[in-house]
Order: C-alpha cells, then structure tokens, then sequence
C-alpha cells in the first residue's frame, strides 16, 4: 500500500518549493498551475492564519469518497450548502470544459466517454483554475467530490492542504449500477433526477435497500439529457477502475483517522438526517420545514 507521507507543520516557504517540485515533475502543465500564485496554497495559508487567530475560523476541508453513483454530488452539495462552503466536483469541472469549444474538449471527450481517468495534469489544472476563481469571489473552504482520486493527486492534496474529514459514502454495486443508468441532468436548470426505483432484498446479513426515484418537476422532463458516460459498459469501467485505482485511498484516510465510513441506508430523506447525525450536524432548515 503507497503512504502519503506528511510533512509535519509545514512553513510557507517549504510548501512553495514542494509546489516548485510537484510541478516540475509534471509533463505539459498549463500556465495556471505553474503559477506561484497557486490557489491552494493561498488558501491553505489563509486558512492555517485565521485558524492560528480564532480556531472558530477553521476552514472546512473535507473531500467526499465513493464510487461512481453513489450520490457524492448530491449529499456534498447539501452539505456545502449548510456550512456555506463551495461543493468543488471534479466531475463537473472536467463536463464543463467538455461542454466548451476549448482546445480540450475533444481529447478530454473520448476519455471520459470511456470510463477512463484523465491525466492528472489536466485535472489539477481545472482545480487550480477553479480554487482560484472561487480565491477571487472570497470563498473559504471546500468540500472536494471526485478529488483526490488516485494516491498521487491525493499526496499533492496533502502537501497543500489540510484535509480534516474524508465521508467515504457505501452502496452495493448492484444498486450503483441500476442508479447510474437511472441518472438524468436537466439540460436547462443542470439539476440531476434519478428514474431508478430500487428495490434490493439484504444478503448475507445486510439490510435490503428501497429508494425512491427523484423524479424531475414538468418543466424539465422535456430537457432531460443523460450523461455519455452512464451506458452500462461504461459504468462498469468506472467502478472497475474505481476499484483499482481510488479505493485504495480508503486505507490511506482511514490509517490517518480521518475516514467516516457511511452506509447509505436508502434514499434521500432516510439518508440525510443520518449523515447530518453521522456528522454531528443539525440541519435547522429542514427541522422548521417539517414543523412547519
Ligand atoms: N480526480 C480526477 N482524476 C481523473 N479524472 C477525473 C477526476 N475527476 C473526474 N474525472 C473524470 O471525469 C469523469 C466524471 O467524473 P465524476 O462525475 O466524478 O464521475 P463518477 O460519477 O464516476 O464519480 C471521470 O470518469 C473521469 O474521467
């Protein structure tokens, strides 16, 4: 098993050389990401500053593991809207550059349309570009979803920014492949339904699954596009290579003590209050809303 190895309170300056490294050590990176301005470690310092000042002012820094379909984007933006921190998905970084007419987008295109990963050059360099858009507006904190995916982006995760939770959300494979297919994006407003109703009985002494599907409101059914890569030959390459290449960052987190394993129990509104729970979080919002 590859170790991430920490660099124990590190200063500014040798973080700078470590970017100077890492950087160098990548083949073709774009100009963004050679920049010493990088966006990570602006925040990472701003971050390390204020929590020196007030440990209140702790940026969140958590990332989101689990495999493809198992609702990473839609409990990490739930939660990035309760603690008011940016949801920064890889996946949908990687789907807006495909949408563009950038030099990329054909050569990111046949990658992602076959279940691969893509380079870890190209990945860090959205990341960076968006970190630091979101530097510009003032945003602190983030949640990371489909970030690190592999033990390499998850050493350079480590070397600039101080991660303090990692969710690793768990479903049968059965029931990610069904939600995958089931998967919908509305092409206008860029919300994502699901059609899938499952229905799965327990085995071997865990409990059966029922979820509802989360079905779009009038306005969108006409819109409704699904993703290129949710056909079943592709899902099933994501997961394999999920299995492969990004599950082995389960260990890596858990050895640190900073992995929260969480079964899903069934849909949404099973799920949510015992991740909040799970989380040590209160959700007033839907509290009054049930009151109400
Ligand atoms: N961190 C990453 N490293 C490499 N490729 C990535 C990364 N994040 C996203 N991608 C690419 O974008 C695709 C879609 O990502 P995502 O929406 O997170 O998918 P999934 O539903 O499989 O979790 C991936 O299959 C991969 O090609």
């Amino acid at each position: 098993m590859a170790a991430i190895t920490r660099l124990s309170t590190p200063s500014s300056s040798s973080i700078s050389h470590i970017w100077r490294r890492l950087y160098s050590s990548l083949s073709s990176i774009p100009e963004t990401i050679t920049s010493s301005q990088s966006p990570f470690l602006a925040k990472f310092n701003n971050a390390t500053d204020l929590a020196r000042k007030d440990p209140k002012h702790r940026n969140v820094q958590w990332v989101f593991l689990g495999c493809p379909g198992v609702g990473k984007g839609t409990y990490a933006s739930r939660l990035s809207t309760l603690l008011a921190v940016p949801h920064i998905a890889t996946g949908d970084l990687v789907r807006e550059e495909l949408a563009s007419s950038g030099s990329l987008s054909l050569q990111l295109a046949e990658i992602v349309n076959q279940g691969k990963l893509v380079s870890d050059e190209i990945i860090l360099s959205l990341l960076s570009k968006r970190l630091q858009a979101g530097e510009d507006r003032g945003e602190s904190g983030f949640i990371l979803d489909g970030f690190p995916r592999t033990i390499r982006q998850a050493e350079i995760l480590e070397e600039v920014a101080d991660i303090d939770l990692v969710v690793n959300l768990k479903l049968r494979e059965d029931v990610l492949v069904e939600k995958c297919l089931g998967r919908r994006i509305c092409s206008q407003c860029g919300k994502n339904f699901n059609m899938a109703s499952i229905n799965v009985k327990g085995e071997n002494g865990s409990p059966g699954i029922i979820m509802a599907p989360l079905l779009p409101p009038s306005h969108c059914v006409s819109k409704l596009i699904t993703r290129a890569d949710d056909t079943e030959e592709v899902v099933k390459e994501r997961l394999r290579i999920y299995n492969e290449t990004s599950r082995p960052l389960e260990e890596v987190y858990r050895s640190r003590g900073k992995l929260l394993e969480f079964d899903l129990p069934g849909g949404i509104p099973e799920s949510w209050p015992k991740l909040l729970q799970a989380l040590n979080l209160d959700d007033e919002e839907e509290k009054q809303s049930a009151v109400a």
